[in-house]
């Protein structure tokens, strides 16, 4: 049976390994019992040391807490040696903070620092302990979807859908500077790239470099995969992810698109606050904003398709994989690259 091989590539965090994952969910046998086991301390690491981080962010924002219940809980949390062990105490500590106001107005500038997307609904869900967190609890899929942890080295599977006749070869990358030298021995004969781009990542510095803003990371990276000499033979399917969290920066933290003042051209948000019609249309703009700006940095735009989407939920994931069903479909008949 013939292989349709797809390459997921991208900058750290753009979504890659949640879009393999869902993959395991929609076209595998879901997630392997092995790495579910795993999955459980990362998000239990991600909880503890996601609260962590905000309270080291105290100190650059200058806030000290005004209650003492939540400087105690602070005090005990920057205390916790251990970031795979969530004691009782511990949790209560973090529901504490994640309730206090002094904590949420440090949360509220989590673009200045390295904060995973999705903290704070693993915050909110620790209200749940011990059935959530606690020492008999199984994560479900949905929290497995959350887990954040940085690729290193390469992940491949195999999926099978009658349907499409091929098997399908789906490799995962890690994104992170230092792992991209390893990327270069899977892009011969790739016949899809899934290039993620997380396209709220706009007001935000990369993990590995502090200096470098994440969506010219993004659009530099992409410019340099989708000229290059290898992937001339290959599909280019943009994947925009996170889109819940652009939609949140941009519709209810008011956070401009040109708020590093790398993007003069990007549409401008005013006069939409109170008018949801006009808060639709400007999001809709901007995301043909981002379309226009990534099919800029590509000389041949001919085979390059764009979907939007957020990977973390699964019906969202399941259209795109119709779309890659499409671009395989057409391969087949015509032995050819997708055209539009
Ligand atoms: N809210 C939201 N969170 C998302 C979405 N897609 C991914 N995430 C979260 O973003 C984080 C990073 O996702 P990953 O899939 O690990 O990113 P990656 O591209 O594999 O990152 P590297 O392995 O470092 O290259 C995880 O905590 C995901 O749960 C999305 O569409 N919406
Ligand atoms: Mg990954």
């Amino acid at each position: 049976m013939n292989k349709f091989r797809i390459l997921l590539l991208g900058t750290s965090e753009s979504g890659k390994t949640t879009l393999f994952n869902q993959a395991r969910i929609v076209m595998g046998a879901g997630y392997p019992p092995e790495l579910a086991a795993r999955m459980r301390s990362v998000l239990i690491a991600n909880v503890i040391v996601g609260a962590k981080t905000i309270l080291d962010a105290a100190d650059m924002f200058d806030r000290t807490f005004t209650d003492p219940q939540a400087q105690s809980a602070a005090d005990l949390v920057l205390n916790a040696e251990a970031t795979n062990d969530l004691s009782e105490d511990l949790a209560h500590a973090i529901i504490t903070l994640w309730d206090d106001e002094d904590f949420r107005a440090i949360w509220d500038q989590r673009s200045n620092f390295q904060l995973q997307d999705d903290w704070d609904e693993l915050a909110e869900k620790l209200r749940a302990y011990p059935a959530w967190g606690g020492p008999d609890w199984t994560p479900s899929q949905e929290d497995l979807l959350q887990c954040r942890t940085h690729s290193i080295g390469i992940e491949e599977e195999e999926f099978l859908r009658s349907k499409w006749g091929v098997k399908v070869r789906l490799i995962d990358v890690g994104g992170l500077r230092g792992e991209r030298r390893k990327w270069t021995p899977y892009f011969e004969g790739v016949d899809l790239i899934i290039f993620v781009v997380s396209i709220s990542e706009y007001d935000q510095v990369l993990a590995e470099d502090q200096t470098k803003n994440r969506l010219q990371e993004s659009l530099e990276l992409f410019n340099e995969i989708a000229n290059a000499k290898w992937s001339s033979k290959s599909n280019i399917l943009i994947l925009f992810n996170k889109v819940d969290v652009l939609r949140d920066k941009l519709l209810s933290q008011h956070i401009p698109l040109n708020v590093s003042g790398l993007f003069a051209d990007a549409p401008k948000c005013n006069g939409y606050q109170n008018d949801p019609e006009k808060a639709e249309r400007f999001l809709s703009n901007a995301i043909r904003w981002f379309h226009t700006r990534f099919l800029a940095e590509c000389r041949d735009t001919k085979f390059v398709l764009v979907q939007v989407a957020s990977a973390v939920h699964t019906e969202q994931v399941d259209n795109i994989f119709r779309v890659v069903g499409e671009i395989i479909l057409r391969r087949n008949l015509h032995g050819s690259r997708y055209l539009r």
